[in-house]
């Protein structure tokens, strides 16, 4: 107990220490606008914690386009409509390097902290590229789920939590393209992949509070978190090698033997084996295991929420059901995807997606660290190496200029024949970021989540019961999807 006033004393220190730090820090650049604040040390966290919108608005109004906020101890430079393009297209801003900041998946994994631009090519080479191949199994695997998670609703059936069980069906198509048809089977395995995913995501709701002694602090706390205890990481690692290595030594024994005739499986874990440079008498299982695991977090939440967010909004807005039930009878007559050209005649559908995602609740995300020597705005503001900018998201997806006197309005048709598939990345919609990352996986995303979303509108009335679309729930600048009850009915066929 004696010791409490001296750690007071020590605490406050160092909290002022990186406040002076921060707060005159490099100045010779042409920086923008901080925006003014009362408090030292607290900043603008209240505002920005407790109601991001409208705190936003406002600076917009007093700054204009771009300006820069004071939040959990960290300078972050907030961009809209006029400037996000620079920061997508620019080779000084790094998404990778932020979000690692965020999420430390690399840290956690022992990956190097480059490995997303390798689940980059995973998402294009394997997700992308051999879509075609993974048409029947990804359709198989959906009905399956969904009969076993949804199943049969002759009376009305509430589900009370949507995400849990989208995400259980979403994240068994992942596993299987992952890891192939054979250690699909394994419960254990796929359990293993759905669980890292879902924890991972969890770290979004963490609190940044401990960034305001330093952001170095904050991440590792995350880190710590999967070190220790239920979900700590070195466990996984070695339940998933257990699982792999046997039907890697078996792949590499028949490659072995049968050399150019042999039919490797097309999957995540035959495309790493397939890297140059990949020492194939001596496998780094370690890499393997830590490369798929990094691959669920990219596909399996991100995919999940963009069908929650469909559900909520399909199910309150009923003038909508007939017509896009019937595109569904028209273009998926006998519950067969064969080809993709069919889903993709799914317009209807496809516009009501892009709308919902355009809709979706998000303010502020997507930030990128300044990785050159500045990043140089075209109005002449600079930011110097080291810090952040993210993107006002809701400045852009409900701008008038682009989206008409009523962007916040839903219409569920509104890019119907203009050229705009929900899988189609621009300045003015950016649910899959845009420039030189764009989502990668976002055409297999979008493929996936009109299938499923097609199965359960032929299967289902889905209903809600306050008949409006409940809001996103908002933690920081992002949306989380609103876990208000759907009620799911075997649709009476005519
Ligand atoms: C609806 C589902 C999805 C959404 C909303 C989504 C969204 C995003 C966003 C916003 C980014 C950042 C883009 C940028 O910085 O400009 C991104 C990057 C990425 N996504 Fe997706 N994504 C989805 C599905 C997938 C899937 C299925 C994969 C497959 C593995 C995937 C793999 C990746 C990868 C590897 C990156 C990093 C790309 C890079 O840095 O070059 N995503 N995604």
């Amino acid at each position: 107990m004696d010791h409490i006033p001296d750690t007071l004393i020590v605490g406050t220190c160092v909290l002022v220490i990186f406040y002076i730090i921060n707060k005159f820090r490099n100045r010779k650049f042409n920086e923008p606008p901080l925006v003014h604040y009362k408090y030292p040390i607290i900043g603008h966290t209240w505002d920005y914690c407790a109601d991001v919108e409208n705190f936003f608005l406002k600076c917009r109004k007093e700054y204009g386009e771009i300006f820069s906020i004071y939040v959990h101890g960290s300078i972050m430079t907030v961009v809209g409509k006029e400037l996000c393009h620079e920061v997508f297209n620019s080779k000084d801003a790094s998404f990778k390097v932020a979000f690692e900041d965020k999420i430390p998946v690399a840290r956690i994994l022992g990956l190097p902290l480059n490995y997303m631009t390798f689940t980059a090519e995973i998402a294009k080479c394997v997700f992308n590229d051999q879509m075609l191949s993974f048409l029947e199994k990804t359709q198989r695997t959906l009905y399956r789920e969904v009969n076993a998670s949804i199943g049969e609703c002759e009376e009305p059936k509430i589900i009370h939590n949507l995400r849990p069980v989208i995400f259980s069906i979403v994240s068994k198509v992942v596993t299987n393209i992952l890891v192939g048809d054979k250690l699909f089977q394994d419960k254990e395995l796929v359990n293993i992949f759905a669980s890292f995913s879902n924890e991972l995501y969890k770290l979004l709701h963490v609190p940044e509070y401990l960034g305001f002694i330093h952001p170095w602090i904050f991440r590792q706390s995350l880190i710590l978190r999967f070190r220790f205890g239920g979900r700590k990481v070195k466990k996984l690692h070695k339940t998933v090698i257990e699982k792999i290595k046997p039907e890697i030594e078996e792949r590499l024994r028949q490659e072995r033997e049968y050399g150019n005739s042999w039919k490797p499986p097309v999957d995540c874990i035959q495309f790493l084996l397939d890297q140059p440079g990949v020492d194939k008498k001596n496998v780094d299982y370690v890499w393997i295991s830590g490369q798929l695991l990094a691959a669920t977090f990219a596909s399996m939440s991100t995919t999940t929420s963009s069908v929650t967010n469909f559900l909520l909004d399909f199910a309150s807005r009923p003038e909508y059901w007939d017509d896009l039930l019937e595109e569904q009878e028209t273009f998926n007559p006998n519950d067969k995807f064969d080809n993709l050209d069919q889903i993709s005649k799914m317009e209807k559908l496809d516009s009501f997606l892009r709308e919902v995602f355009r809709l979706s609740g998000n303010i502020f995300s997507l930030v990128h660290r300044v990785t050159g020597p500045e990043l140089k705005f075209s109005n002449g503001y600079q930011l110097p190496r080291g810090s952040d900018v993210g993107i006002y998201l809701k400045n852009v997806h409900h701008d008038s200029e682009r989206y008409g006197p009523d962007p916040d309005e839903f219409d569920g048709y509104r890019y119907l024949g203009k050229n705009s598939p929900a899988s189609k990345v621009s300045r003015d919609f950016l649910h899959f970021g845009m420039g030189r990352h764009a989502c990668p996986g976002r055409n297999f995303a979008i493929n996936e989540i009109k299938m499923l979303c097609g199965i359960l509108i032929k299967k289902y009335k889905i209903t809600i019961k306050s008949k409006k679309r409940p809001p996103n729930i908002l933690f920081g600048g992002v949306a989380f999807t609103n876990p208000e009850p759907l009620i799911f009915e075997n649709r009476v066929k005519a």
